[in-house]
Order: structure tokens, then sequence, then C-alpha cells
């Protein structure tokens, strides 16, 4: 895959005229685009389908976590709607990991339709060691966890993981090179780190072996978002 495909912009806006115009004036420099819960809430799956009709895919991150039945019967709205990749949280267990590739790989199958890339999120870039320990109360190390829940992400039958690309070496020796990594939490020496805890330059999420990058607020709030993507990718290719 090239490095500009690599590139997943977060849409993270209530207004989807605005996020219309970032996916035109982005679109040919980046792979995708990402729908979050703030424009979905907004807009619904017009949302998607906006976005999708200027040509572009679409990873639609709703972060689902809930009982089995429930996840599966989303599943299907999402296989529907025809996103690229969707996501959902490890934590709701192996069941519903299960229920979710199940359902989407039969659907699909159903609706003559690609099936979407079902991601696990792992542990939230916004989290770090304490975090985890003392207030969701889960002991083991940090990178532990990650390690172990995304083994189970894949025996469950989920194409990949979301995680910080701290993590995507450790991943990868437990998951294999075909396993689908996301990593967020990117930030480039000029961008604020905000409310990311694990982060990593463009550069080193590369390097470390991640399948696709994930920036929403160095992009999105720049002056000139074009010329933010140009600075990422061309330290994307080691330049
Ligand atoms: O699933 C995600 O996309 C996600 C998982 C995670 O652990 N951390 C994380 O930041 N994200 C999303 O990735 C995007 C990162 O945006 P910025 O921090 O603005 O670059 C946001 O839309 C988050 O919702």
């Amino acid at each position: 895959m090239r490095d500009r495909e690599r590139l997943i912009v977060a849409l993270d806006t209530s207004d989807l005229k605005q996020a219309s115009r970032i996916v035109d004036l982005l679109a040919p420099h980046v792979g995708m685009f990402k729908v979050g819960m703030q424009l979905y809430y907004s807009h619904g799956p017009e949302a998607v389908r906006e976005i999708m009709r200027r040509g572009a895919k679409v990873f639609l991150d709703l972060k689902l976590h809930d009982i089995p039945n429930t996840v599966a019967r989303a599943v299907e709205v999402m296989v529907d709607l025809g996103v690229f990749m969707f996501n959902l949280h490890v934590a709701g267990g192996r069941e519903m990991l299960k229920r979710a590739a199940e359902t989407a790989r039969s659907r699909a199958q159903e609706k003559g339709v690609q099936k979407p890339l079902i991601l696990g999120v792992t542990v939230l870039t916004s989290l770090d060691e304490k975090a985890l320990r003392e207030e969701i109360g889960i002991p083991k190390p940090l990178r532990e966890t990650v390690k172990d829940w995304a083994y189970m992400a894949k025996e469950a039958g989920l194409d990949g993981v979301v995680a910080s690309a701290q993590e995507v070496e450790l991943i990868r020796k437990v998951c294999g090179d075909d396993f689908v990594i996301v990593t967020p939490g990117i930030r480039p020496a000029w961008a604020e780190h905000g409310d990311q805890k694990r982060v990593t330059s463009p550069a080193e999420a590369v390097a470390a072996g991640a399948t696709y990058l994930v920036v929403g607020r160095p992009v999105t709030a720049a002056p000139d978002p074009v010329e933010a993507v140009r600075k990422i990718m061309d330290e994307m290719e080691g330049l």
C-alpha cells in the first residue's frame, strides 16, 4: 500500500458541509475519512452516504460496546451502509466479537456486497498505564492488555485492531503481518498532544508497521489542511 493510502483523516465535526469541504479538499491526498460519533450523531447515515458519494472510503468509528445481539444487529446496518471499515470495543468480550464477525460475513454474502473490515478497539490512546490500572481497574501492564486483546480479536475473527503505534510491533508478533493495525494518537512534532497520551510521530508509526494512521486535529484544525497533510506525508515517506 502507498503511504498516501495509509492516511485516514478524522472528520470530527457536527457540520456536514464542513466535513464535505474537507473531503473535497483532501480526497486527492489521503486514503480514507473517518466518520465518528460527533458527525454520525448529528447527521446519521446521510453523513456516511454524502462522503461516499464523493468517491471516498469511510471508516465508521462508532466503537460499539453492547450485548452480542444488539451489536450484531447494528453490524447489519453498517454492512448495508457499505462502509470500508468499522470498529467495536474488544472489552465487549469474545462472544460479542465473534457474533459481530459472523454477522458481517453472512450479511455481506446475503447482500452480495464487500464485507467491511472489522476492527477491535484495544486500549484507547487517551489512556496511560496509571489510568488503566487505577481508574479502569485492569491490573495487567497496559502493553500486555493490548497484546492479549488484539489476540482475542484475531481469534474471534476480526480483521484488525485500533491501538497506539507504540504497541504495533508487539501486536505484529502475536497477530502476524496480515492483521490490520489502525493507529490514532499520531502527533507530528509541530502538533499539540491535547487529550492523547500514547502518541507517536507519523514516521514512528510507519516504521513500527502500522497499516493505517488516523489523524484528526493536526490536520483539520490546521490553518492549511492540505499543507498539514503534505508535511505528514513527507514524514511518513521519511523525507
Ligand atoms: O477508534 C478510534 O478511531 C480511536 C481510538 C483510540 O484509541 N484513540 C483515538 O483517538 N481514536 C479516534 O482517532 C481520532 C484521533 O483524533 P486526533 O486526536 O484529533 O488526531 C479521534 O476521532 C478519536 O475518536
